[in-house]
């Protein structure tokens, strides 16, 4: 009566970290891998290699492995080749659904390629180009609020909660063609306060993420849960308004009945004149086939989606920049150096505006090599998002284009229907065999020709499947991820990352704290977070703390 062998059993991978002896259920290895797991997830490539069997928290021992997967050749297969095969945990678009309602990240299959094929469209260079400059005036306000704040106060900001503001401010805008004063603390928004809420209360839940669609149903007295129901309640109601006013004004109707602006929030329309991403769908919408077009509900779901996606990850990478800039003042001024120089060739450039006035264009901005290197190497090195899960729905095989060390005859793996997959976009990002033997060093040269120019992408999709390369949508790092449910808006992060930096360098420079032992540490929760250490912190609370001051000659290579 012996339990038949797993066909993970050849699988190389750690123990279990405890288990409570003389009992079936294991702890698994997840405390390590998703609380401050960052030494830990490149130890497990290191040592394993790029697939490593890891154990479920609470799994029954033996019945629950999973696998931990960073080799190019199998990443392709899960994102590419087999996506069918290997689709979202019933958990996480049961949770989603729960939470935003039948957006992209709550549908699979049919429904979810219907959804994509409306919306990649929307994200489109061109738009993007169009909506540029619509958006530029919310990073001069960035830049005009900290400098007043570093005026008013001490030289120490914490700059996360600002990169934050902003990057919502950012989003909504772009997304709704709504503004909700996100940058001014003093005016409150329903919406933006909802959206705000909604990361950390649905982070303190990751370990019991499983259980989020039972709770939201019921009224259980857990006050995580709570929250979260307000908070899904609050963005439900504005969404629905805001969706009945945009599809108002599309038609020609005016102002809506019952649909006075909330508190702290301002219709843009006059300005953005439909460049905002909501109005070009609900156009795409309405001039498509019965059969592609998406319903009403279908529509609605997007909205708090793409902001939902598109606030804390690019908010994270902003702050991460603005700290390695603070920690590396001769990367600073040579990024600051090359931004003027564009800004003072640029065809906005007229006489008598400050060159620091300028705002680029949207090819001038993605034009400048260095402001892309940097961008690249630090989205490579530190991706916001680090671990991904899903789960294979039918048996199948995974081959590798590189064999666990301690197995070199195991080309593939023979992975059963039911396995879950821990798609690690971190170790991806810092595999060796790929990215050469400095690949955990920060060192945006690497994108950069002898001469200092950008160098060229060529076609990795074509090449991934041999592992050479990832299949990644963003020169082959798997920061956005790859395949169909790459990120939508990975056009719209590099634009806002670039534009807020070109903005904020222009006009100020970045140090580190100067008081001697206090630092920031990012910690890898699955999601990187920002911490200060005792005494001047307590380890836990999310915060970027820089010098912040007014550019002078000295900021400049020149
Ligand atoms: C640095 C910033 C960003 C990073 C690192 C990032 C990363 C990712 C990743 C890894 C995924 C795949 C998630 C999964 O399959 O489980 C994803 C999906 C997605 N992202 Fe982003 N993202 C960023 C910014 C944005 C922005 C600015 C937007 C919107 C304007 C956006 C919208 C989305 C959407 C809607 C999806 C779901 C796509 C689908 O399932 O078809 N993201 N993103």
């Amino acid at each position: 009566l012996r339990r038949p062998r797993s066909p993970l059993a050849d699988v190389p991978g750690p123990e279990s970290d405890h288990w409570l002896k003389g009992t079936l259920v294991t702890f698994g290895n997840y405390g390590r891998i998703f609380q401050d797991g960052w030494d830990y997830n490149l130890q497990l490539q290191e040592k394993y290699g790029g697939v490593v069997k890891v154990h479920a928290l609470l799994g029954v021992r033996d019945a629950h492995k999973q696998l931990y997967v960073s080799d190019p050749r199998a990443l392709h297969y899960i994102v590419v080749k087999e996506q069918h095969i290997y689709t979202e945990t019933d958990m996480f678009i049961m949770g989603n659904k729960l939470i935003f309602g039948d957006g992209l990240i709550s549908t699979l299959g049919a429904q979810h390629k219907k959804q994509r094929k409306m919306l990649n469209p929307v994200f489109s260079l061109a738009n993007m180009r169009d909506l540029l400059p619509v958006i530029q005036p919310i990073a001069d306000s960035l830049a005009s609020i900290l400098l007043a704040q570093r005026r008013a106060g001490p030289r120490e900001i914490n700059v996360l909660p600002w990169m934050s503001r902003g990057a919502l401010e950012y989003i909504c805008q772009a997304a709704l063609g709504y503004s909700f004063n996100a940058l001014d603390p003093r005016r409150t928004n329903a919406y933006a306060e909802a959206i705000q809420k909604l990361a950390p209360s649905a982070l303190r839940l990751i370990f019991i993420r499983p259980f989020v669609p039972l709770f939201l149903r019921t009224r259980f007295p857990l006050k995580a849960f709570q929250d979260l129901r307000g908070v899904v309640r609050a963005m439900d109601e504005a969404s629905r308004r805001i969706f009945r006013e945009k599809k108002a004004r599309l038609a020609g109707v005016g102002q809506v009945k019952g649909a006075e602006a909330e508190e702290g929030e301002k219709d843009l329309g006059d300005r953005m004149r439909g460049r905002d991403i909501m109005s070009i769908m609900l156009n795409a919408n309405m001039s498509s086939e019965e059969s592609e077009r998406l319903s009403d509900e279908e529509l609605l779901g997007q909205m708090s989606t793409i902001i939902f996606a598109g606030f804390e990850t690019t908010s994270t990478a902003i702050s991460r920049i603005l700290f390695i800039l603070a920690s590396r003042p001769d990367v600073q001024r040579k990024l600051r150096s090359e931004i003027r120089a564009a800004k003072r060739a640029s065809g906005n450039h007229t006489e008598g505006t400050r060159w620091e006035d300028v705002g680029l264009g949207y090819d001038e901005l993605m034009a400048v090599p260095y402001l892309d290197a940097v961008v690249r190497e630090t989205l490579r090195v530190y991706p916001p998002t680090s671990l991904l899960a899903r789960t294979c729905r039918q048996d199948t095989t995974l081959p590798l284009a590189h064999p666990p060390p301690a197995r070199p005859e195991l080309a593939a793996i023979p992975v059963p229907a039911g396995t879950n997959v821990i798609m690690s976009l971190l170790c991806a990002n810092h595999n060796k065999a790929v990215w050469g033997a400095d690949a955990d060093e920060w060192r945006p040269g690497r994108w950069l020709t002898e001469k200092g120019e950008r160098v060229p992408l060529s076609d990795v999709q074509e090449e991934s499947e041999s592992g050479e390369r990832y299949p990644g949508v963003y020169a082959s790092m798997m920061t956005f991820l790859g395949g169909g449910r790459a990120c939508i808006g990975f056009k719209f992060a590099e634009m806002e990352i670039k534009q807020v930096l070109a903005t904020l360098l222009s006009r100020m420079a970045f140090a580190l704290p100067s008081q001697p032992g206090k630092t920031v540490r990012w910690k890898m929760n699955g999601l990187q977070v920002p911490v200060v250490e005792p005494p001047f912190g307590d380890g836990a609370t999310a915060q970027v703390p820089l010098e912040v001051r007014r550019v002078a000659a000295g900021d400049f290579l020149d």
